[in-house]
């Protein structure tokens, strides 16, 4: 099960001129929770303090009883690989490699090798329906199959943390709405929190906690401040 999440005083500085400020909040293990915002408010760059991919210029991350941004990098990219599930806006699938040879990259690097990885690579894309597309490389792949092969990498090490940076952003309003339920049932099948940015309306209204970076100051009665 996972463990709660808590920012507090996050500020970062992209150098000179960009200051961004960040809201403190505390969100349960096991929780959903909708990023939204408009376009350059830093919804990806908080994403990516949650995952360990950046550290804020000041404030506190912490992940249970870890301080996320008072790692060194290599526990940081201990802690990404093992607890961190990422379903990136653009996917980053090597374009080298097969669908599945791409979840057993992500397997590796959360220390999942040999047979036991290739049974667990293969059940996770079966179950995301790509029984059949195994030895496909990404750009054999339809927008949406290359979009589960993400999600399929990202879930397959049974993340605590499921991020997913604009999941539907690439797909029609149907598929769209399925890409969400499905992140919704994998996170909840493993118990994992589960954090979506989304700048999508249709996709922010079905989330019951809601955080706007546009709006920094709202409160809302589920994220107690830190
Ligand atoms: N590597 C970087 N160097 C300098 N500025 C950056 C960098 N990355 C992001 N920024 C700036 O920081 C701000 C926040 O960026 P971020 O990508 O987090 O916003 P966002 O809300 O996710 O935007 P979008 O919805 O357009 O993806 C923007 O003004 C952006 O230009």
């Amino acid at each position: 099960m996972a463990d709660s999440l808590a920012l507090s005083g996050v500020v970062h500085r992209y150098g000179p001129d960009v200051t961004l400020h960040y809201p403190d909040l505390q969100l349960p293990g096991g929780a959903e929770l909708v990023i939204s915002g408009p376009s350059g408010v830093g919804k990806t760059t908080w994403l990516h303090f949650i995952a360990g991919l950046l550290t804020p210029t000041s404030g506190q991350v912490r992940y249970g009883e870890v301080t996320v941004n008072a790692l060194s990098e290599a526990a940081r990219d201990s802690y990404r690989a093992s607890t961190v599930g990422y379903v990136f806006q653009d996917f980053h699938l090597m374009p080298g490699y097969s669908a599945l040879e791409n979840v057993l990259l992500g397997l590796g690097l959360a220390g999942v090798r040999g047979p036991q990885a290739n049974v667990r690579a293969r059940e996770v894309l079966g179950s995301l329906g790509l029984a059949g597309r195994l030895n496909h490389s990404p750009r054999q792949l339809s927008t949406g199959e290359r979009q589960r092969v993400a999600l399929a990498r990202a879930v397959a090490h049974r993340p605590a943390l499921l991020l997913a940076d604009e999941p539907t952003a690439h797909l029609d309003p149907s598929r769209g709405a399925d890409a969400v339920a499905l992140l919704r049932r994998t996170a909840a099948e493993l118990g994992a929190t589960l954090i979506v940015v989304s700048h999508d309306p249709a996709v922010v209204e079905t989330f019951p906690r809601r955080l706007d970076l546009g709006q920094p100051a709202a409160r809302f009665p589920e994220l107690v401040p830190a």
